[in-house]
């Protein structure tokens, strides 16, 4: 249901109120181009200009915004909402690339932290100068190599072997809700890894922070959120509490952790595969503990970090399949690319390759490590050996950005490429949702799935086309790869044409981790678990309310032999 009609009467009121105040209170220097004030989105009204617009659901919201893209391209339009600062609406490569070269100059400012610094308070995503830094690298040295390949060889196997298991349990017995399943094995492996904590997607605390991620996300769309919370806002605060509670949890237990270490200061010796896991494991709290000190910062900073890296992922994961279930030629796809996958792998290695398909040696000597399921060394699942999986992944991301929309503050009077003027604190808005559905940018066959738009001949020359600039993704020669591949994975889009994952100084830091989560999961999922999966949904999916992409009522899908 929109925001108007659930606080309509209290919006109204202090809406007239609002706009009589910012009518008085107006700045003397505006927005313009060139002189000129810039052209108004469709639906734009007298007096409360998009206000309305901000009221409706967020789905409704997204449409809008793909609407002022195709009419607009890439032109710079006038954002007007009652009591908010003056904004515009950038659709240009060319403005977000100046944004993300300038990040000191646009920042989350004012108009973001107040409304998202309940949940967030000083972590990275809200941090700015020093604080920032301290959470930049510390998030930097939890997603060194080494951990990924713990990540990718001991751990993310480890829970995919559950997932497998719990999907063959499931065969012909109702529907299972597929993005439950992605958020469990996320949230599993942010528990571990990063705070060293078992976690779970079903836990008091992630049902908490799912509603407020929601009524959060309603703040930047309600300007009179004070108001009204003051009466439906019970909640929120509830929900706040508990997320803060567990904050303080994931600190105790880090620093519990941490003198328990002092205390056995074991000496290295050869480790397993499992200990692998239990070394690195909560070495981002402990980070975080050493450079920041300060308890309470180190729970916001702890907190930003596992939505940043769960939520994201998991979601991504569940468009992905909401995608490929609707296009049995691209599972079919990903299935031939594993075959061909594990045939290179037994004509490298005879001796290894399995009696039976889908039986194989375990990837860990841990004893509780049940056997991954699909008959090869799961360290082969990588982008560069699964190019055309890792193409349906970022074609998903390009459809379904887990992160929608981003908003901006300018901290000066700045003058955008298009030769926009803004004068200090106007707002910037870019709908990440409507930029990656662009026609200008990905061509007419812009609205469609087409995971080749990712691919390229394996022999094109390095740099060719748009491949060489910021963004474009170089493969290693995958591992277990006997002969080059006739396509390869390549971007081919800057950051800035496709911003999914941030870009410049504060481009997202975990974007190596989710890919090589991604080209683990889809394949297993699709073809390892020797079951089938069915979309079990009416009509088309949508997006709830949050600050990240979860889908409305989850993926049901039925599990079939
Ligand atoms: C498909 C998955 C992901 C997507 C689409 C994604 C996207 C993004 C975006 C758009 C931002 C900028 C947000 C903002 O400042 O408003 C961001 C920042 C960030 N992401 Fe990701 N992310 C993903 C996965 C991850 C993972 C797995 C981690 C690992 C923990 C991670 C860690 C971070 C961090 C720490 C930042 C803040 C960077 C800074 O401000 O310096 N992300 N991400």
């Amino acid at each position: 249901m929109g925001l108007l009609v659930e606080y309509g009467h209290y919006i109204l009121t202090a809406t007239v109120l609002a706009v009589l105040v910012h009518a008085v209170s107006a700045n003397r220097k505006s927005i313009r181009r060139n002189g000129e004030p810039l052209r108004n989105p469709p639906d734009t009204l007298p007096l409360v200009g998009n206000g309305l617009k901000f009221l409706q659901s967020r789905w409704e919201l997204f449409s809008w915004f793909d609407k002022c893209q195709r009419q607009f391209g890439y032109e710079t339009v006038a954002l007007r909402v009652p009591t908010l600062p003056p904004g515009v609406l950038i659709h240009d490569p060319r403005n977000l690339d100046f944004v993300f070269k300038n990040e000191g100059l646009f920042t989350k400012g004012d108009f973001v932290k107040q409304r998202s610094w309940a949940l967030f308070g000083n972590g990275i995503i809200n941090a700015d100068g020093d604080f920032w830094k301290l959470q930049r690298k510390a998030g930097s040295a939890f997603l060194n190599t080494a951990n990924l390949r713990v990540l990718t060889e001991v751990a993310l196997p480890q829970y995919l072997s559950e997932t497998v298991e719990y999907l063959q349990q499931n065969v012909d017995k109702g529907t299972v809700d597929l993005q439950h399943v992605f958020h469990e094995i996320t949230t599993k492996l942010m528990g571990k890894m990063a705070y060293n904590m078992e976690m779970h997607a079903d836990d008091e605390f992630s049902k908490c922070f799912d509603y407020a991620s929601g009524a959060t996300a309603e703040r930047f769309q309600n300007p009179l959120w004070r108001i009204t919370e003051l009466f439906t806002g019970s909640k929120l605060r509830k929900s706040i509490r508990v997320i803060k509670d567990f904050g303080r949890r994931i600190v105790t237990s880090a620093v519990h952790d941490r003198n328990e270490q002092k205390s056995k200061r074991e000496p290295d010796g050869p480790s397993d595969e499992s200990s692998k896991l239990d070394q690195i494991s909560g070495s981002l709290i402990q980070s975080l503990l050493e450079a920041i000190g300060n308890e309470e910062t180190v729970a916001d900073a702890a907190l930003t970090y596992l939505s940043a890296g769960r939520d994201t992922t998991g979601q991504a994961l569940t468009w992905t399949l909401y995608l490929l279930l609707q296009h049995p030629s691209a599972v079919a796809r990903i299935r031939q690319e594993v075959q061909d996958l594990l045939q290179s792998q037994q004509q490298l290695h005879p001796q290894d390759s399995p009696s039976h398909p889908t039986t194989t040696k375990p990837p860990t000597t841990k004893e509780t490590t049940k056997p991954f399921p699909l008959g090869i060394d799961p360290t082969l699942l990588t982008p560069a050996a699964l190019p055309y999986t890792t193409a349906v992944f970022h074609e998903a991301l390009r459809l379904f950005p887990p992160i929608p929309f981003e908003i901006r503050q300018t901290q000066a009077d700045t003058t955008l490429p298009d030769g926009t003027f803004l004068p200090r604190y106007s707002v910037l808005v870019w709908c990440l949702w409507a930029m990656q559905r662009s026609r200008l940018t990905w061509g007419a066959d812009a609205d469609e799935f087409r995971p080749e738009r990712f691919l390229v001949p394996a022999s094109r020359e390095e740099g060719e086309g748009k491949g060489g600039q910021e963004g474009e993704e170089e493969q290693e020669e995958g591992k277990g790869m006997k002969t080059p591949r006739a396509v390869r994975f390549a971007l081919g889009k800057t950051s800035a044409e496709f911003p999914v994952f941030y870009g410049g100084a504060r481009a997202c830091l975990g974007r190596k981790m989710a890919e090589a989560i991604a080209v683990q999961v889809i394949p297993t999922v699709l073809v390892a678990t020797g079951v089938r999966l069915e979309g079990a949904w009416e009509g088309g999916r949508r997006s709830q309310t949050s600050l990240t992409l979860p889908m409305e009522g989850g993926l049901p899908v039925l599990v079939k032999k």
